[in-house]
């Protein structure tokens, strides 16, 4: 399957193809130096079947997990090509997932003011969410995203063969982003989640939430307004992850107890918490609300006393509405 992410200048294309993983080159071009950067949780396999078919390849492997997404990691990874002697003509691959990718993002938008940049994604976050949209960041003392740019990769490829690896609970935490999305943009993709099977509605559950983030993407590549739908449940979510400093809960899981302070009507909530059930994820984690509020101001949608909040008042229709960060502070306590 190819969809085609339609951007005035650097637009692309998302391939979807199980076993595609041993074709990269027939993708992008590999006849120049590549450094394919991967965490030492991703079978090691992935990354060295794409070194192999390259001209001149590297491999770079940094600890897997949140911390990664730092910069001293950032650092590393520069130091390395700079000694490789890496050119403005070379390329970054990204093999893993969220955090591979937005770390690997963000050094290609860096190094020399920007090299090409190639997700390969091989989690369901990052195959769902994270290797589309140009998202790239690191985290700067356990805030997270608040170091990154709008970077987009030049093709995005995508071998759902790679999610058999991958430990259960990451890959229920991935499908999270898929939830969100179809609470509020796509009614038919929530509904995969309440009449569904998740293993075997996978590839639609992918494709489906996939084309949210293109439509989305492309309407508002910058977040001025529409994108900041893509953000439900992240203003909470994102203090919460922080609170627990980013490794008790998943990013996913964090998203899934921030989503249910914005769903209105009690009926679509019982829906989604009957959801979370099927999945077997949690519904909320303890806090104290005035430290997770101190989080929340780091909210990149907060300026001046006021956060954009998105809001779930219909399935499938988010709306976004300017709150008071005190209002915030008030539904925390509740
Ligand atoms: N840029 C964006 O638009 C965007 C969107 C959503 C989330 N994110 C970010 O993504 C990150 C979370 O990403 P994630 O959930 O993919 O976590 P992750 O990158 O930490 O990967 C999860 C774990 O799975 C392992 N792994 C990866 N692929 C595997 C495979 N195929 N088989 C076995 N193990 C595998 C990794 O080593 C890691 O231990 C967070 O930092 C979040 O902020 C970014
Ligand atoms: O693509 C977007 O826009 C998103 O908000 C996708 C989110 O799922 C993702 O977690 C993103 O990294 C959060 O963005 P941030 O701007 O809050 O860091
Ligand atoms: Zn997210």
């Amino acid at each position: 399957m190819k969809i085609h992410v339609d951007l005035k200048e650097n637009g692309y294309d998302i391939i979807m193809e199980h076993g595609v993983l041993a074709n990269v080159k027939d993708y992008v071009d590999l006849n120049r130096k590549v450094m394919v950067i991967t965490d030492e949780g991703v079978p090691l396999e992935y990354a060295t079947s794409v070194v192999a078919q390259c001209a001149e390849g590297y491999l770079h492997v940094v600890p897997q997990g949140e911390d990664s997404k730092s910069l001293s990691v950032f650092k590393e990874i520069c130091e390395d090509l700079l000694e490789q002697q890496f050119s403005r003509k070379d390329c970054i691959i990204a093999i893993g997932g969220g955090v591979v990718g937005d770390l690997s993002g963000y050094v290609a938008a860096s190094y020399m003011r920007g090299i090409d940049f190639i997700q390969i994604p091989t989690t369901t976050l990052s195959q769902i969410d994270s290797s589309i949209g140009g998202k790239v960041a690191i985290n700067l003392d356990e805030v997270k995203n608040i170091i990154g740019a709008f970077y987009q990769p030049k093709i995005v490829i995508i071998d759902p063969d790679t999610l058999q690896t991958l430990p259960k609970r990451h890959y229920i935490n991935g499908l999270i982003e898929a939830l969100k999305e179809g609470l509020i943009y796509d009614e038919s993709l929530f509904n995969l989640f309440e009449a569904g099977d998740i293993y075997k509605d996978l590839d639609q559950i992918i494709e489906k939430a996939l084309y949210v983030k293109k439509d989305v993407v492309e309407k508002d590549e910058k977040e001025q307004h529409l994108r900041k739908i893509l953000n439900f449940g992240h203003t909470i979510g994102h203090a919460i992850e922080s609170y627990y400093h980013l490794s008790e809960y998943l990013h996913g899981e964090c998203v899934a107890f921030g989503m249910l302070y914005f769903i209105e009507k009690e009926d679509i909530k019982k829906r989604v918490l009957a959801i979370y059930d099927k999945l077997g994820i949690k519904a909320s984690a303890p806090y104290d609300p005035d430290t997770v509020y101190g989080l929340l101001c780091n909210d990149k949608k907060a300026a001046h006393g006021s956060v954009s909040i998105v809001k779930v008042k219909e399935i499938g229709k988010a709306e976004i509405q300017d709150m008071k960060l005190e209002e915030v502070r008030v539904l925390l306590k509740g």
